[in-house]
């Protein structure tokens, strides 16, 4: 398949007054072209602060991350082309969305950005709010007009109108009832097996996004502790965290353990 994205050896530490948070220790990862690629662990361990590094958002203390063999590191000067090469999908979706803009507004203004006219833009919004199970009419919807789960649609439909290279999901069904939670992963698998996409796909709960991926990496206090094929990592966990991770998504057992 060919790396699109890969970092290597990412450190990042946060500073809340005299305390030093280490968030993230030498972390290293790849996502190939068109691979959907699961990043599992528990609140805390570091997953969202990956996403951020790998989008720009946040500036590692070390490390290098390469979009396609390009340094998009925070500071590379590249952000501008990474913003629309990686889309991500958050977990609370009507937070970002504008709420003076209807749904298909905010779709619009960032086809727009991207230097697409404007009536090219509302065609994309309504071909890809459909592509996503929205109706055309949710088009003229303020985001508080709509549940949960049809926001978060709107906001991967949002996403993928611009093309992304990498959509990354960070905990984008943890808002949302159980249902729910399902229709939006079967969304996504709908989506990357149509678009060609890559994914990388972050939750706490291994049980809900396995089956759509292609490779999942266990995280625990900073760092991979595990990486591989989900039936492998499912059927023969390497570590005892990853034990009670899948323990604790499968049957519904309190988490237990830690890094081995
Ligand atoms: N801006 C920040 N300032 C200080 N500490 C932070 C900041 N952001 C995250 N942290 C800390 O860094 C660690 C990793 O946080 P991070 O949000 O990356 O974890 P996570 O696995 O994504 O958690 P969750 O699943 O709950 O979102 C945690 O200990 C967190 O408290």
């Amino acid at each position: 398949m060919g790396a699109l994205l890969t970092a290597t050896g990412i450190c990042k530490h946060y500073r809340v007054g005299r305390e030093r948070v280490h968030a993230v220790h030498d972390v290293s990862l790849r996502i190939d072209r068109g691979e959907c690629v699961g990043l599992v662990g528990e609140s805390g361990c570091g997953k969202s602060t990956v996403a951020g590094i790998v989008t720009s958002l946040i500036q590692a203390d070390a490390g290098r991350v390469l979009l396609e063999g390009r340094d998009i590191s925070a500071g590379s000067g590249r952000r501008r082309n990474v913003c629309t090469a990686i889309q991500m999908v958050f977990q609370s979706p009507a937070d970002s969305f504008n709420p003076r803009l209807t749904l298909g507004d905010s779709i619009i203004e960032g086809l727009i950005n991207q230097g697409i006219a404007k009536q090219e833009a509302r065609n994309l919004t309504l071909e890809y709010l459909g592509l996503c199970g929205l109706p055309k009419t949710f088009a003229d919807r303020y985001p508080h007009q709509v549940s949960g789960g049809e926001c978060q649609r709107a906001s991967i439909a949002r996403a993928i109108a611009v093309q992304p290279k990498l959509l990354i999901c960070d905990e984008a069904t943890s808002a949302l009832d159980v249902t729910i939670q399902a229709q939006i992963i079967d969304l996504i698998a709908k989506l990357r097996r149509e678009l060609s996409m890559s994914c990388l796909l972050i939750s706490h709960d291994i049980a809900l996004i396995w089956e759509i991926c292609d490779r999942v990496m266990i995280m625990c206090e900073g760092e991979i502790i595990e990486d591989g094929i989900p039936s492998d990592i499912i059927s023969h966990p390497k570590q005892e965290y990853t034990r009670s991770l899948i323990e604790a998504a499968f049957l519904s057992s309190a988490w237990g353990g830690c890094c081995s």
